[in-house]
């Protein structure tokens, strides 16, 4: 399998490609990774260098991609967190480039725009170009609560206002929808929901809430749920598969008291991960 991953690329640490390449290549996933920025560290840090890169940028090296001729081969297309409209672009661009060469490529978009309690933290512009643009474009879409509430319109305080906001944003485009850090009344407070939906189905899944706070979480698991799905076409396998890894990364994460998340030194749970949750169907 090969993946075309455009995201956002820090030296130091792991968020954006340097959370999701990893996980990938360690599930034998070959991954072509294009950077839309190359920072020293993540943000979150209140201090980086580095550079923005442009959507022409992300074109030049799709066009090199595809003159070697690879691009049938590609298997499925993700994207993160988008620093411009012009990038955002020039992605959607990679996506109908691929599509053209391998029409049962998969395209996986994490919606970044946000989150519960920071609220929008990507430039103006960018909730509409998701919302628009890069949502309806996508088979598969990893919000988490705050986006999801954000692409539906609908403020979601139950499960059944999630299930009701996933279907809506189903009627835009993505068949598959994975929603990350879901609380609603029916989650007690120790715990963290994740809730997958498809052709009308839904997966709930419900983890301890760890006490840690962490960058690049959403893009390792992101990067975990396309390639599951890509090889189980199941959101449901694919839901338990990638909450699994994600949990028992992070909680290796939280032993440590790591600052960033244990990508190398926990790269067992990708593969074989210590502890699976029960997936079910609500
Ligand atoms: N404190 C936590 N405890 C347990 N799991 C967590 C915690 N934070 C994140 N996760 C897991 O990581 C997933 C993705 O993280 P999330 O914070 O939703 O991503 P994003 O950065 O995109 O908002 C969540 O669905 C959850 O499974
Ligand atoms: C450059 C860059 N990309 C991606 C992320 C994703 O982080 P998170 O998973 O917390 O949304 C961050 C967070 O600081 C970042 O600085
Ligand atoms: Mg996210």
């Amino acid at each position: 399998m090969n993946v075309l991953s455009i995201q956002s690329h820090v030296a130091y640490g792991h968020v954006g490609n340097a959370s999701a390449v990893f996980p990938m290549q360690r599930l034998g996933v070959e991954v072509w990774a294009v950077h839309t920025v190359q920072f020293s560290n993540h943000t979150g840090y209140g201090a980086w260098r580095g550079r923005v890169f442009d959507g022409p940028a992300i074109e030049e090296l799709v066009e090199g991609i595809a003159e070697r001729g690879v691009l049938p081969t590609c298997d499925g297309v993700l994207s993160g967190y988008m620093g411009s409209a012009d990038i955002g672009t020039a992605i959607l661009r990679a996506v109908e480039r691929v599509r053209a060469a391998n029409p049962a490529a998969l395209y996986c978009c994490d919606p970044v725009i946000g989150d519960v309690g920071r609220g929008v933290f990507v430039r103006p512009g960018i909730p509409e170009f998701m919302r628009d643009h890069a949502v309806p474009a996508a088979d598969i879409i990893t919000p988490n609560q705050f986006e999801l509430d954000y692409l539906s319109g609908i403020e979601t305080r139950t499960l059944a206002d999630a299930k009701a906001a996933v279907a809506a944003v189903q009627a835009s485009g993505p068949k598959v929808v994975l929603v990350t850090s879901l609380h609603t009344e029916e989650t007690p407070g120790d715990s963290i929901d994740m809730l997958a939906g498809e052709a009308g189905r839904f997966w709930r899944l419900r983890t301890p809430r760890l006490s840690l706070g962490v960058n690049g979480a959403g893009d390792a698991t992101a990067a975990l749920f396309l390639v599951h799905y890509a090889r189980t076409r199941s959101a449901g396998e694919a839901l338990g598969a990638s909450a699994a890894s994600i949990f028992g990364l992070l909680r290796r994460t939280e032993e440590a008291g790591a600052r960033e998340i244990l990508t190398v030194a926990a790269q067992e749970e990708f593969v074989a991960p210590s502890r699976t949750f029960p997936v079910e169907a609500v």
